[in-house]
């Protein structure tokens, strides 16, 4: 699904497109041109579009599902009674000014430029650290959170980053002929889904 959502915000802004694609192109190259696991991790600028793309768009509206075990006092007070089950509003969280400037604009750049983007508390709690696909900030529920916090993460960054990578490099994509936006998401209870109909054009580059 992260995969898709990528697929489409760089149909959508192909402005991105061109910098991506030359930050892949001389990675493969620093590393003789085989993929490794620190060719990856140096795709700073697509970890970046990767997170955004993610935060714009959330698979649920509804995360952190958990289960109180027992009686817990919050610091503002509320009491969260033993057995309630309790569930986070991670899609609100991700378009919340509280964490992100500008939450309502899509900056595929926005956490390649050191806490210029994020809200003065959540650069505090990131030390203004650039953050790469698999980081975790106030805000971004997208990995979860705490001890449950998605274990396959890193492995799942790496296979998208390697899959948009090598299409970036081998295709030029784009919407069928007069399509300019794209698809609105389909939403399914708490889930949140690119339209699995919608069509991506592929066609090979000549490469050198
Ligand atoms: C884009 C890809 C992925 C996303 C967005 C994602 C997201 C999540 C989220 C939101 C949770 C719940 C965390 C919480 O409750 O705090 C989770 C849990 C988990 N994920 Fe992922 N995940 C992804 C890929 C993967 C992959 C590739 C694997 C395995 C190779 C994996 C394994 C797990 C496991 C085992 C848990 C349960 C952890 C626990 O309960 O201790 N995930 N993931």
């Amino acid at each position: 699904m992260a995969a898709t959502h990528a697929l489409f915000d760089l149909c959508a802004m192909p402005e991105y497109v061109g910098a991506l694609r030359a930050e892949a192109q001389s990675a493969l190259a620093e590393s003789g041109g085989v993929w490794q696991y620190s060719t990856i991790k140096n795709l700073r600028q697509l970890d970046s579009f990767l997170k955004e793309s993610q935060r714009v768009n959330q698979s649920t509206f509804l995360g952190f599902d958990r289960k109180v075990m027992s009686t817990i006092k919050l610091s503002d007070g509320t009491i969260l009674p033993a057995g309630s089950l309790i569930m986070m509003p991670g899609g609100p969280m991700s378009g919340d000014q509280e964490y992100y400037k500008n939450p309502g604009s899509f900056d595929g750049r926005r956490f390649c430029s050191p806490a210029a983007n994020l809200s003065d508390d959540t650069s505090k709690a990131t030390g203004g650290m650039t953050q790469d696909y698999t980081g975790i900030e106030p805000g971004n529920l997208s990995w979860g959170n705490g001890r449950f916090t998605c274990p396959g993460r890193w492995y799942g960054a790496a296979m998208i980053k390697l899959i948009l990578a090598n299409v970036l490099i081998r295709y030029d994509i784009s919407f069928p002929e007069g399509q300019t936006e794209r698809p609105a998401n389909t939403k399914y209870d708490t889930e949140v889904h690119p339209d699995f109909g919608a069509k991506v054009c592929f066609a090979k580059r000549g490469l050198d």
